[in-house]
């Protein structure tokens, strides 16, 4: 049913190259915070790859720069070997993206958003139709399409935004936060859609704080901290026989000492 929509546009995907993206040198700064420091990640095509680190670790900085809507001080990033970055404007055309914080049109019901997605990505109506319909049952919300999106829930919301990434078959869906406040049975209908479009060819690249989530559906992952790469590559290679999660705290540190906390068990009143 999903099919005309989880083939990625264009092209056979075992002709496609190998490496889907790569990111080279990418440096960020805000004033004299350094969000992100001379990062490389190699990103293969049909593959899901997960970034995960802590908060602040320069995550959605980096997804954002990858997705052309911030513009890195240094460095290359390459999708299917063209730059995106080459010109005055970011090259995003075969990509699809769901950004971390969400600024949706939200006025507009959940039927006229994926309009608007597919419209502005030069899909004719017929195909539009057609490819919302699929979506909306893929994703649970056919019952809301004609609601506003801001009477959504969050989570459904999510949805919304993520059906709206895929509507034109990117060759690459960059996801930030996926399944924060997404319900497990409808986190699982989403990794069955994502997966089908891996598999035709697809590549997708997210972020999450779920480490179980990432060990279990990724094949390659990079664990990202203060701004730099501290592991990166096929999943089994960075996890070398431990879990993601305790992988992660070797690497990255533990949670912050709770000592001289003492008051919080003093109780006012
Ligand atoms: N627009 C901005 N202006 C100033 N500082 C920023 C801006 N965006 C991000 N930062 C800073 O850059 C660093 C990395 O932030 P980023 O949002 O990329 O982290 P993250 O890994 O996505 O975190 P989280 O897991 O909490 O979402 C942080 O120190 C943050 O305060």
């Amino acid at each position: 049913m999903l099919d005309g929509v989880l083939t990625p546009a264009a092209g056979d995907a075992e002709a496609g190259p190998a490496v889907a993206l790569t990111v080279r040198g990418l440096t960020k700064s805000f004033g004299s915070v350094h969000a992100v420091k001379s990062v490389d990640l190699t990103v293969h095509a049909g593959k899901f790859f997960g970034i995960v680190g802590p908060n602040g670790a320069g995550k959605t900085t980096t997804l954002s720069m990858i997705t052309g809507l911030l513009r890195p001080d240094s460095g290359a990033i390459e999708v299917r070997g063209a730059e995106v970055w080459a010109g005055r404007r970011a090259r995003t055309d075969g990509m699809g993206v769901l950004p971390d914080r969400l600024r949706l049109f939200d006025r507009l019901t959940g039927a006229q958003l994926l309009h608007y997605a597919g419209s502005l990505r030069g899909l004719d109506r017929a195909t539009i139709a057609h490819r919302s319909r699929d979506l909306a049952i893929a994703f649970g919300l056919t019952a809301s399409l004609s609601r506003p999106v801001s009477d959504y829930s969050v989570g459904m919301t999510k949805k919304i935004a993520l059906a709206s990434a895929m509507i034109h078959a990117p060759r690459l869906l960059v996801l930030d936060e996926p399944f924060e406040s997404v319900d497990p049975v409808s986190t699982a209908a989403i990794i069955r859609i994502l997966r089908r479009f891996a598999a035709a060819g697809g590549t997708v690249v997210l972020s999450s704080h779920s480490m179980d989530l990432i060990e279990r559906v990724c094949d390659e992952v990079a664990i990202i901290a203060a701004g730099s790469v501290l592991a990166s590559g096929p999943m089994r290679e960075v996890l070398g026989g431990m879990s993601l999660e305790d992988r992660f705290v070797e690497l990255a540190g533990g949670a912050g000492a709770v000592e001289g906390m003492e008051w919080l068990q003093s109780f006012s009143g």
